[in-house]
């Protein structure tokens, strides 16, 4: 094939992708108004017997095009979970009238290029405003940024799912009078990140987060001669590597990030579990009205009474009031030794019968009670088409 041929697929490609972004934004279009519909018809957003039936057409379709089922099965889940988020965000914008706002203040760890930053990004793009980023040193500071009135928001990492709980963001819910109004999880793909020139075997210094070293204890192991030195984010072991300019250092986060401060990405997927995903939490100075046409989840925390039993009776609550609960997680209660606060989150809405119920009763149980927020679930589980294998065979 000479070059010239080269050039012209190339162009027809170049074209075609254009096409198929200019469709998936009609499509978006669409999907938006069909959100407008069922705010007006109290639909629930989510229809899994259309997508289901929507997935079975797509993937036959495409069978007379030669693509593959799971293939199409892929990228459609993908364009469904966007649509979706996207619908519950308008959903929520409209039940809660007044509260967005034209700018919004967003406190999160690091700068520019860290995990949460990036989740910040992601988060706030389906919501009207602008975006107004706060990087901050610690979760402390950014607590007492929105707590204060001089953010909005913030983006906070509560889990992970390598290295579990982040101990101190459960810690600060326990003081603060704010609200848990959203939930996203966002990939965590950590890549070993140099500047110009620089070659794996040379790295004798690696900068990243406590938590990020952690959750690629694997792979250090077996680096050998290397200095790890903990920074206070990874957008902050970006910018020292960037500073420092050497052949010999290197820092651990994500490609995207990275690429904000010149740095190119030389080894990656360093850590322990390749599923690796972070789940934020969003706090606000006010709780939000979730629409009960939109799954929510409930964040709620409680300490028990000293007693045999106590907590089973607690989630006896929920189990009796038919709530499943998707964490449970304790937490040391400061200045009353071998006491215990216990953070749990439950599937519902707090404007629901049996969640109203649930939550009197919990009140009534426990010695300390405290409802953290409603707000919408993203966890959004694709519709599974049962008949993807058979028309793969
Ligand atoms: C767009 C809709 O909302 C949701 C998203 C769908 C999609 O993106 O195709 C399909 C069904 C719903 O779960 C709809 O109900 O038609």
């Amino acid at each position: 094939m000479s070059t010239q041929e080269l050039q012209q697929l190339r162009e027809k490609i170049t074209a075609l992708d254009s096409e198929l972004l200019s469709l998936l934004a009609q499509r978006q279009q669409f999907t938006n108004s069909v959100a407008e519909t069922k705010i007006r018809n109290h639909i629930p957003v989510r229809d899994h017997t259309r997508e289901e039936q929507l997935l079975i057409r797509l993937i036959k379709k495409g069978q007379e095009y030669g693509l593959d089922p799971h293939y199409v099965t892929q990228i459609f889940h993908v364009i469904i979970e966007d649509s979706v988020l996207n619908q519950q965000a308008l959903l929520a914008d409209r039940a809660n009238p007044g509260s967005s706002l034209p700018l919004n203040r967003v406190a999160f760890l690091g700068d520019r290029g860290s995990y949460s930053y990036l989740a910040t990004q992601k988060y706030f793009s389906r919501r009207p405003g602008e975006l107004m980023e706060i990087g901050c040193k610690s979760f402390s500071e950014i607590i007492k940024k929105v707590e204060t009135n001089e953010a909005d928001y913030a983006v906070l990492p509560i889990e992970n799912t390598s290295s579990g709980s982040i101990n101190e963001v459960y810690d600060q819910l326990q003081h603060t009078s704010l609200s848990v109004i959203g939930e996203l999880t966002h990939p965590i793909k950590h890549a070993m990140l140099v500047g110009a020139d620089t070659e794996l075997s040379h790295i004798r210094t690696l900068y990243a987060h406590p938590q990020v070293f952690a959750q690629c204890s694997h792979f250090l192991a077996e680096l050998g001669n290397v200095e790890v030195k903990p920074c206070d984010s990874t957008s902050a072991a970006m910018i020292t590597v960037n500073e420092l300019a050497s052949k010999s250092v290197a820092a651990i986060g994500s490609e995207a990030g990275g690429a904000l401060y010149g740095l190119t990405a030389i080894k990656s997927n360093l850590a322990n579990q390749k599923e690796n995903h972070s789940r934020f939490i969003v706090v606000a100075r006010n709780a939000v009205k979730v629409p009960l046409q939109v799954p929510a989840k409930t964040a709620l925390v409680m300490s028990t009474v000293q007693k045999p039993g106590a907590l089973v009776e607690a989630l006896l609550v929920l189990k009796n009031n038919n709530i499943n609960m998707t964490k449970l997680e304790s937490r040391p209660i400061t200045g009353n030794p071998w006491e215990e606060m216990f953070y749990i989150d439950v599937e519902g809405n707090v404007q629901d019968g049996p969640m109203q119920q649930a939550l009197e009763e919990l009140q009534a149980t426990t010695r300390y009670f405290k409802v953290l927020g409603c707000y919408p679930s993203e966890e959004i589980s694709p519709t599974k088409v049962a008949a993807v294998n058979a028309l793969a065979d």
